[in-house]
């Protein structure tokens, strides 16, 4: 199954403290969202993806913000299950295969979605989503590249997300919405629960 079959909606997680992990993710599972990346910007991401892996084995845990060869290996080694990269160089991308880990690489423009094409990539991050064109960007393209799917991520919201998942080449969206820093898990589940019913959207 690809990457973008397993949730409409995969959370973007900004983990600062490790022992808030494993209750956002049981909350994100409880609420019908088994996957989740959390973004390698914090020096308690790579931690928190062990502890998900350990602790909460119904979720599909990978990392994102992927934007160094290093940090590919690192996520590996924490056991992430899938890596997702904001944009892509030979170099990450390389790294990222080498891990044998399913990869979602990153793509702003026309040219970085081919050139991913004739490496073999048909499932992309469409990254920064609103900024970079957002809905009739991704309309745009579906003619000329009709192979391709995405996932856009960057400035959705829960209120734009059915629009994008109505387009026949987006599989998913990514955010930052299901897990607002501040909040207690049973927003969390909730938001996950609100996010789960999107695909008919
Ligand atoms: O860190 C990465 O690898 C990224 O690609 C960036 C994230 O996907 C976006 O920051 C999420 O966007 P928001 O939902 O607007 O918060």
């Amino acid at each position: 199954m690809s990457l973008l079959d397993v949730s409409p909606v995969v959370p973007v997680v900004v983990v600062d403290d490790v022992a808030r992990a494993v209750p956002l993710a049981e909350a994100l599972v409880r609420g019908g969202v088994r996957i989740i990346e959390v973004t390698l910007r914090t020096d308690a991401a790579l931690e928190s993806i062990r502890r998900i892996v350990d602790e909460v084995p119904d979720a599909v845990v990978g990392a994102g913000t992927v934007t160094t060869p290093a940090l590919a290996a690192a996520a590996l080694a924490a056991g992430a299950k899938f890596l997702v990269t904001p944009g892509t160089t030979d170099s990450v991308l390389a790294a990222a295969a080498d891990t044998g880990l399913p990869v979602l690489p990153g793509a702003a423009t026309v040219s970085e979605a081919m050139r991913l094409a004739e490496l073999g990539y048909s499932d992309l991050k469409f990254f920064p989503a609103e900024a970079a064109g957002g809905i009739p960007f991704l309309k745009s393209i579906a003619g000329p590249l009709p192979t391709l799917r995405f996932c856009p991520t960057g400035g959705i919201t829960a209120t734009t997300a059915p629009t994008y998942l109505s387009l026949p080449n987006v599989g998913c969206v990514g955010g930052s919405w299901l897990t607002p820093t501040t909040a207690d898990p049973s927003t969390i589940e909730r938001l996950a629960r609100e996010a789960t019913a999107l695909r008919s959207g």
